[in-house]
């Protein structure tokens, strides 16, 4: 085989292309390069070395018989890319609009994107003497060419092996290990009558390797011998000391008892056996809250295993909590993998060694898990497909659901949307028949009922003695207290916020970078920008009129929570927001301490909406309602409806009665009357309604161009620019909107305009948004910034 040229894609931020270029193969290298494997390659006149990827090769002809550039070094000693990644990355490169490189990079751990070296190890004793000297290890960086090669070919025959380390960060954890080397020796070996340790790990050892059990936790055995013991027994050559390496998640397995399937209600044995037995089109689970979907989940993944096979499981990333994911372990053990946000690079890695390795069969993560480089897929579940987070909102922008569309496909395997409050995009599809739809009508425990919903309107209760708790809502959280019993308040933070006004002139301190107030943030007492996040002190006197009136807005979880223990002397109170969760753990911690009864209230945002099951629950109270509804984005009606559902969902999951209490100012609002009537189907068909009258998704589809400058006029001229090339290229029937500067029309000191396309059908479409990104590699464009985003899911 001659594979002279490898054609590798270049990660070139200045300079981006989906094509590869053609670079020659060292004759050492020849026949150790795989395609999906990373090199550093020379580039530019000034042969600065780049990453890339090696995604083909080509004859020595096809270069034209040009002097083509050598491959520097290779990085992998295995593919970290497969084929299967590969085209998918060209599936998702027709509907994603950023140059495939950050699809790859976006397939990868991070520490694979950054610097690192591999250590080479080897139990070879020959290699050893002849390549490694007096080390134990090598580092690859540190030897030459030919070195290298050669390390690679005794890598491929099995003598060597490689690990990655971050050259910046935590490398690979291991731990020691004693094994029992000799067994004739420990029979044999006389020890004195007055060394009682020794002959108490005499005779440990011996019982242990009677009962099959040869290799002992180094630290353990010190612990109990003392470390002078365990070195006397080492020097016999009794027993062997080695370093393992451990998984940095290993501490999840260590404390979580098995658990056992449940006997599947009616319902839910329903929907399991349609989907074990269909992978034909994917299905909508569509079960109200408590309705048992992920003992249904558990229960198809189980089966994909049962058939030697594996699966993915998506949760949104706020409720990847270890309540969650325990529950996972609780039933696969050592066969879940686990990624979030969370793990430290070093720890994501780890995961990810460990699902390419095999070892791992289940992957629970949160977005980017979709691209888990599992093979034989069986099953893949995204809980909560409504969520927002599922589409990636930076470079490339992408969303799981598609993937994961692709990917079940690809591996035959079935693919479960499961949420109590579909998408409407989703849901349009199942009515259609695309995807089938499974109901899930009843809560799935015996008792457990679907709560009751009361609304009040708050504009009757201003008079009440709190701003943000009416009289009602207090009787009811005393009378929940009292009976042991537990609440949990959320505060709907999502287009809301706290800042500072002067009582005199009313001014409000706004970012000097970006349109937009500050925030006031009493922990740290600074206003900040939640954008690009400008930082400056509260101040004293007015910066406008000088006076000293400056009053303090909004109602922030810190100071409801003041407020409440106020109200509520007796009450124990934790609070969940961003600053009570920024610690590694702390988010855990919380809900742990709520679980065990430690506090009566748990007050929060957002975060504390979904997944939590939590018995003793029997009241839910929204303090507001309605601060995302009159937000500037269609969606916002479909969202105040899902999170209302969901968190009123939280209440009543056992066998306590549960009841949810809304407090809003817009009481009549369809989006709130029909989450208070637990009416999903009634809020699909109106907001249905609205979307066809008013030609918004899923009866059209959109893409949103966002042009950002630092000058206006630059940013105004360009968009008509843009505007007039895709009108050009798309038919009459799709309509451009805009430009208009957007909602926040000026971040990071950078003017922002907006160009909205709907369309139903258009053929030129992929080629004209390539035309445009193609703007931004133009030398003049330098400092224009495009943002592609196609079905965007937030449109400020
Ligand atoms: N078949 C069953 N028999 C008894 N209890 C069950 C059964 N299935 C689920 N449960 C219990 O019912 C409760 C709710 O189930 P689960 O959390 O799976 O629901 P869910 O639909 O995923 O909830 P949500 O979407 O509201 O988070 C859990 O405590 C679970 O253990
Ligand atoms: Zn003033
Ligand atoms: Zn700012």
């Amino acid at each position: 085989m001659s594979q002279k040229i490898a054609q590798v894609i270049v990660d070139v931020p200045t300079m981006q292309t989906d094509k590869p270029f053609s670079y020659r193969i060292p004759e050492e290298l020849a026949d150790l390069i795989q395609i999906g494997m990373r090199v550093h390659v020379p580039f530019g006149r000034g042969n600065r070395l780049m990453q890339g990827f090696i995604v083909g090769f080509a004859d020595e002809k096809e270069s034209g018989g040009q002097e083509l550039k050598s491959i520097a070094e290779v990085l992998d000693f295995d593919p970290v890319l497969n084929r299967e990644q590969l085209t998918l990355a060209d599936a998702m490169r027709e509907t994603v609009f950023s140059y495939k490189i950050s699809i790859l990079k976006a397939m990868l751990p991070n520490l694979l994107n950054s610097s690192y070296d591999k250590i080479l190890t080897t139990e070879d004793k020959a290699i050893a003497k002849q390549y490694f000297g007096a080390e134990q290890a090598l580092h690859f960086s540190s030897l030459d060419e030919s070195k290298q090669a050669l390390m690679m070919k005794l890598h491929r025959d099995g003598k060597i092996a490689v690990q990655y380390v971050a050259q910046s960060k935590e490398s690979i954890k291991t731990k020691k290990r004693l094994a029992l080397a000799d067994e004739n020796k420990l029979k044999t070996l006389a020890i004195a009558v007055r060394a009682k340790k020794r002959l108490a790990l005499q005779d440990f050892l011996q019982t242990q390797n009677q009962i099959g059990e040869r290799a002992w936790d180094y630290t353990d055995l010190v612990k109990l011998y003392s470390r002078d013991v365990v070195k006397f027994f080492v020097s016999e050559g009794i027993l062997t000391l080695s370093e393992v390496e451990v998984s940095r998640a290993q501490g999840y397995f260590d404390t979580i008892a098995p658990d056992e399937h449940k006997v599947l209600n009616s319902e839910q044995e329903a929907a399991y056996q349609a989907i074990i037995s269909s992978q034909e089109k994917p299905f909508l689970l569509e079960g109200v809250t408590g309705s048992g979907k992920t003992e249904v989940y558990l229960q198809v993944i189980a089966h994909a295993i049962s058939q030697g096979k594996t699966a993915i499981m998506l949760v949104p990333e706020i409720s990847l909590t270890p309540l969650m994911t325990n529950r996972f372990i609780a039933r696969f053990g050592e066969h879940v993998a686990i990624m979030h946000s969370g793990l430290s690079d070093g720890e994501k890695y780890d995961e990810w060694r460990k699902i390419k390795s095999g070892k791992a069969k289940v992957v629970v993560g949160a977005r980017s898990a979709i691209f888990a480089p599992l093979h034989n897929i069986g099953a893949i579940i995204i809980d909560e497909e409504h969520e927002t987070s599922y589409k990636q909102d930076s470079n490339p922008r992408y969303h799981a659901r598609d993937v994961a569309i692709w990917r079940a496909k690809f591996h035959r395997a079935a693919l479960v949307l499961g949420s109590a409050t579909p998408s409407l995009e989703t849901r349009a599809r199942a009515q259609q028949n695309v995807y089938q739809l499974l109901h899930l009508t009843q809560r799935a425990s015996a008792q457990a009922e679907i709560p009751e919903v009361e609304i009040l309107d708050m504009r009757k209760h201003l008079n009440d003695k709190s701003a943000s708790f009416s009289e009602v809502l207090l009787d009811k959280i005393s009378e929940k207290i009292a009976k042991g019993e537990q609440v949990v308040l959320m505060l709907n933070r999502r287009g809301y916020s706290s800042f500072i006004m002067c009582r005199d002139c009313g001014f409000v301190p706004e970012c000097p970078n970006c349109d937009i107030s500050l925030t006031l943030h009493m922990d740290t007492k600074t206003l900040n920008c939640h954008y690009c996040g400008h930082t400056t002190g509260i101040p004293h006197t007015c910066p406008n009129c000088q006076s000293k009136k400056i009053r303090y807005y909004g109602s922030g979880t810190q100071k409801v929570e003041e407020e409440l223990s106020e109200l509520l002397p007796e009450a124990r109170i934790l609070r969940m927001d961003v600053d009570t969760t920024k610690k590694k753990g702390a988010h855990e911690r919380i809900l742990s301490s709520f679980g065990a009864g430690e506090a009566d209230i748990l007050l929060g945002t957002q975060m504390i909406a979904k997944g939590l099951d939590f018995p003793n629950v029997t009241l839910v109270g929204v303090i507001n309602a309605d601060t995302a509804l009159n937000l500037p984005d269609f969606r916002s009606s479909e969202r105040t409806f899902q999170l209302l559902t969901q968190v009123a969902g939280r209440a009543g999951r056992a066998d306590k009665k549960g009841e949810v209490l809304i407090q809003t100012f817009n009481p009549d609002h369809y989006a709130i009357r029909l989450a208070q009537a637990h009416d999903y189907e009634g809020f699909y068909q109106l907001e249905m309604d609205f979307r066809r009258k008013l030609n918004y998704p899923p009866y059209f589809y959109t893409v949103q161009l966002v042009i950002s400058h630092q000058d206006e006029e630059e940013v105004v001229k360009k968009s008509y620019e843009i505007m007039a090339l895709l009108k050009g290229n798309l038919s009459e029937k799709a309509r451009v909107l805009g430009p208009i500067p957007k909602p926040i029309a000026r971040t990071h000191n950078l003017y922002h305009y907006q160009l909205l396309i709907k369309y139903r059908f258009e053929k030129n479409l992929e080629q004209a948004l390539n035309q445009v990104l193609d703007l931004t590699q133009v030398p003049d464009n330098k400092k224009l910034r495009i943002i592609i985003d196609n079905e965007p899911q937030n449109f400020m």
